[in-house]
């Protein structure tokens, strides 16, 4: 059980996110909306402590995330897996070595890290890997670049490379938000089959039909608050309407300029090469 307790985050008079308690039961698949701005990425960041809490507390199977420290943190850090918009992956390895770089986070002293940043990985650590791949259908790209490969396989891998962390949680900050409609979907049945595995998966997605298709529970969020936690059948289109004063069509059409901006801010296009 993950239980998020009043949760604040200030950015200056800013407070990004405000106040949110929500109890999230293990091997719940959660999808996170709301309008650019809402606080659905700072919410993911303060889970797995990328960000510091203002106030608040998280517990994960009662144990106060909030205060760890050290060893501790990162042990924490490994249980609570994270997905990126642009998959983060290092685009010159190949993708075998893309995945095995999530084992790092269970080395422990500096040998082993050094061992682990020279590629020597053991053969069951390699296994492991292919295995991943494996089962997203990604076997065959195992000795590619990992930049010769779509979106959505790039994703796909960003998902082994979580898995080899073995983690309890997995935070997916707009996954899906850079692919097209097909590699969308491969994307989201992949976080189906790992939240299957009994993996509690927290999705901030701006795409409503997906929430609603793929998970079990939405939370809705405004300007740092929780506005909506339910069902995602209660969320229609006249709730959407009721809470961001905005039509379905309204709301969907601005959170996919927002996503495209911040995609082009971090990331812009590369000029095409001759
Ligand atoms: N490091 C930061 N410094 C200052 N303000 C921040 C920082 N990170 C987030 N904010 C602010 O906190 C608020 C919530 O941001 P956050 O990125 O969590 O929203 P979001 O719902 O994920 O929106 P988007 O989908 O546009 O990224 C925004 O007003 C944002 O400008």
């Amino acid at each position: 059980m993950l239980e998020i307790q009043g949760l604040t985050r200030r950015f200056g008079q800013k407070k990004a996110v405000d106040g949110v308690s929500l109890q999230i039961p293990a091997g719940q698949m959660v999808g996170v909306i709301g309008r650019s701005g809402a606080g659905k990425s700072t919410l993911l960041r303060l889970l797995n402590r990328l960000a510091e809490p203002s106030e608040g507390r998280i517990l994960f199977n009662g144990k106060d995330v909030t205060a760890l420290r050290g060893r501790a943190l990162r042990d924490w850090r490994t249980d609570c897996a994270m997905i990126f918009q642009q998959f983060n992956l290092v685009q010159r390895l190949d993708v075998l070595t893309n995945v095995l770089i999530g084992r790092l986070n269970h080395r422990h002293g500096m040998m082993a890290k050094i061992g682990s940043l020279l590629c020597h990985f053991s053969p069951e650590e390699r296994a492991m890997a292919l295995a991943a791949l494996d089962r997203f259908d990604l076997l065959s790209t195992a000795l590619q670049r990992s930049d010769t490969l779509s979106g959505g396989q790039q994703q796909r891998v960003a998902i082994c490379r979580a898995l080899m962390q073995q983690p309890r949680l997995l935070l997916a900050d707009e996954p899906i938000a850079s692919l097209d409609p097909r590699n969308a979907r491969t994307v989201m049945d992949a976080l189906t089959q790992v939240n299957r595995d009994g993996i509690t998966v927290l999705v901030n997605l701006h795409h409503l039909d997906t929430a609603r298709e793929y998970c079990d529970r939405v939370v809705a969020m405004q300007q740092g608050h929780v506005v909506f936690d339910g069902p995602p059948s209660e969320l229609n289109s006249a709730r959407i309407t009721q809470i961001y004063g905005l039509t379905e069509a309204e709301f969907q059409a601005e959170a996919a300029a927002a996503v495209n901006a911040r995609s082009e801010f971090e990331f812009p296009r590369q000029p095409a090469l001759a």
